[in-house]
């Protein structure tokens, strides 16, 4: 209800007039009273001004008043609390002691939040402000100059004297530049492809670009991918064990390494049983220097790792044991198998599973044990210039049905397998110089697929012919790197079998299709559950394909140590690491052993 006056005027407005109704208060407009009235009201409260016999103002009101309250801040303890400095030495003899420990790839430092972080970890590059500051007060000028009762620290000094030094200057740091791009290159293994990526990087494209080899970019599937990182505290990312390199999403490492260090990342070479055992072992070796690796083999009925790998989820949940319960991720490119491997923990179907790249579309949370959870993450190809689409292709992260002219890509397939193997494989003669049209013909011919008119249905061959490729049917694997470092990946010399007793895949599977039948579940053996936690839901060691291997021995551990450093300076009782034990050159050894007798065993079944 407004004043009088303006009461009045709504009652003429509305054309109400009389006093029946119309003065009756009503829900609705000016019934309450809002915010801004009550803090007038509230204001007056307080009391009118005070005034003198002429009405003057003695004393004003306290919302007239225009004396400043006090303000103070309220102390606090923490003021006082005595601060600990350490000398400069004890504080670099805990950073390198802090840092061996970090860069021990089976070492975790935990409870990062509650460390001195920013003593630690000296970043290498802060904008280039605090970094370029101490360089020029430490490396151009010296103390004396900068600070001293001399000092002479007008005016900027350059590295330089004159301006053919800075030309030269500046040709050496384009030379470094050039360095730094080919070793960025040879370390992310795609020089082989350098070609195609300078054309690319030069702006001109020699051909234009199926859509179809942008799958797995998209920013969809990319903001799906950050969803699994931020919610997982373990990141399992899966590599295809033929081609480990190629298959290895560099971006995320970093993003992890610089982003989220926090979160545990662990590599599972999946698909170990279409390489030989020997090469799936020299992998492990390789990979583990640099992050903890598990061999696995994803099948429902006849696993490899499985054991080991329910073992290590285990061990990191009890390292986060603050924790209600800890989410896994498993991330990597398309068809590597991460669908595969949550079916195969769970034992059963949870997830999709396809041979074909793409099929898990969006993240899936699934429910391994009451304390650790598994998220699915849809394939990733991490954008790459250098990334030809062949390559794309051969890794299994295209589907193939969708590529326009699949011949063009056969000829790659068979660079990289041995003849033989094609031979054994498709039943016809293959030669070493046998070019693709020649090899698609006689194939056609074989399998009776031609076109009207007696014409080889080359797309078609190819189509068979590459499918074969991902779905390992054709033996091929990426050679590991030797013992000094060469060779491997994708800059490896070689991308085929060579050695090993490869050619029995087909073999092999059937009998595994064989094995999978329900009859022949329950005669496999079984094996009691390789730790005695009393959630598991799933019996880790149940249903593993291999007799002879023993999880026990060749598994990763998680220890949940104090990783006291020793140093006088930092403080050590806070710091404590978790480490994931034996996995050094003999449990390499062991998991050598222990794939080969596995192998031996499937074989032999
Ligand atoms: N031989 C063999 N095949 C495997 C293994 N793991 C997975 N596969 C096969 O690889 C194919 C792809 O498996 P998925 O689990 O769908 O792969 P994914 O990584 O989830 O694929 P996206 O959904 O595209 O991300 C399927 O045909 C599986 O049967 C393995 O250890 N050995």
């Amino acid at each position: 209800m407004g004043t009088h006056k303006k009461e009045a005027n709504r009652k003429e407005r509305q054309g109400k007039t009389g006093d029946g109704m119309a003065n009756v208060k009503v829900k609705g407009e000016n019934f309450y009273r809002n915010a801004k009235k009550i803090k007038t009201l509230n204001m007056f409260k307080d009391g009118k001004a005070q005034r003198n016999a002429a009405g003057e103002i003695t004393k004003a009101a306290s919302y007239q008043s225009r004396d400043r309250p006090i303000a103070r801040v309220e102390p606090n303890r923490k003021w006082f609390n005595a601060t600990r400095v350490i000398s400069q030495d004890a504080l670099e003899s805990f950073r390198s002691a802090v840092q061996a420990q970090a860069s021990d790839p089976t070492t975790y430092l935990m409870k990062r939040n509650k460390l001195p972080m920013s003593l630690i970890e000296e970043k290498p590059n802060v904008n280039g402000l605090k970094q370029h500051a101490a360089k020029i007060a430490v490396e151009s000028q010296s103390f004396g100059d900068t600070f001293g009762p001399k000092a002479q620290r007008k005016r900027v000094k350059l590295d330089v004297s004159s301006v053919d030094d800075l030309a030269g200057r500046t040709g050496k740091m384009h030379d470094t530049y050039l360095e730094r791009l080919e070793q960025a290159k040879l370390l992310s293994g795609t020089s082989g492809d350098a070609d195609q990526g300078d054309a690319e990087q030069d702006g001109t494209l020699t051909t234009a670009r199926e859509s179809i080899f942008s799958k797995g970019q998209s920013k969809r599937i990319w903001n799906e991918l950050y969803k699994v990182i931020d919610s997982s505290d373990v990141i399992l990312h899966v590599l295809d064990a033929r081609d480990p390199v190629g298959t290895r999403c560099r971006s995320v490492e970093r993003y992890l390494r610089e982003e989220a260090p926090h979160k545990h990342l662990v590599f599972v070479l999946n698909k170990v049983d279409l390489v030989p055992s020997k090469v799936a072992a020299a992998w492990v070796r390789h990979l583990s220097t640099q992050f903890p690796t598990l061999a696995f083999h994803a099948s429902i009925n006849n696993s490899f790792g499985k054991g080991s790998l329910i073992a290590l989820l285990r061990q990191f949940s009890s390292l986060h044991s603050d924790r209600k319960q800890i989410s896994v991720g498993l991330v990597g490119y398309p068809n590597t198998g991460k669908s595969s491997i949550i079916n195969t923990l769970r034992k059963k179907k949870v997830c999709n599973v396809a041979p074909i790249a793409g099929e898990t579309k969006v993240w899936q949370y699934v429910t391994l044990m009451k304390r650790i959870y598994l998220i699915d993450c849809p394939g990733i190809v991490p954008p790459n210039q250098s990334d030809s689409d062949e390559s794309l292709l051969l890794r299994g992260s295209i589907r193939v049905e969708n590529v326009e002219y699949p011949a063009q890509y056969v000829d790659a397939v068979l660079k990289r397998v041995q003849p033989k193997h094609m031979q054994r494989t498709y039943e016809i003669k293959v030669d070493e110089h046998m070019d693709a049209n020649t090899f698609l013909e006689l194939l056609a011919r074989k399998q009776g697929r031609l076109l009207k008119g007696g014409e080889p249905d080359f797309d078609g061959c190819a189509k068979i012919v590459l499918n074969d490729w991902i779905r390992g049917k054709i033996p091929w694997f990426t050679p590991p790197p030797m013992k000094d470092g060469k060779g491997g990946g994708a800059s490896g010399p070689v991308r085929e079998g060579r050695e090993g007793q490869l050619g029995e895949m087909s073999r092999k599977r059937k009998r595994d299709d064989e094995t999978e039948s329900p009859q022949n579940v329950g005669a496999r053996p079984t094996r009691a559950p390789a730790s005695a936690g009393g959630d598991a839901e799933s019996n880790p060691g149940d249903g593993d394909e291999f007799e002879g291997f023993s999880e026990d021995e060749g598994g990763l551990e998680v220890n949940v140590e104090d990783g006291s450093t020793g140093s006088e300076g930092g403080d050590a009782s806070m710091l404590v690491a978790g480490s994931i034990s034996s996995d050094d050159e003999e449990g390499v050894e062991e998991e050598v052993l222990n794939i080969s007798k596995a192998l031996r065993a499937a074989k032999g079944a």
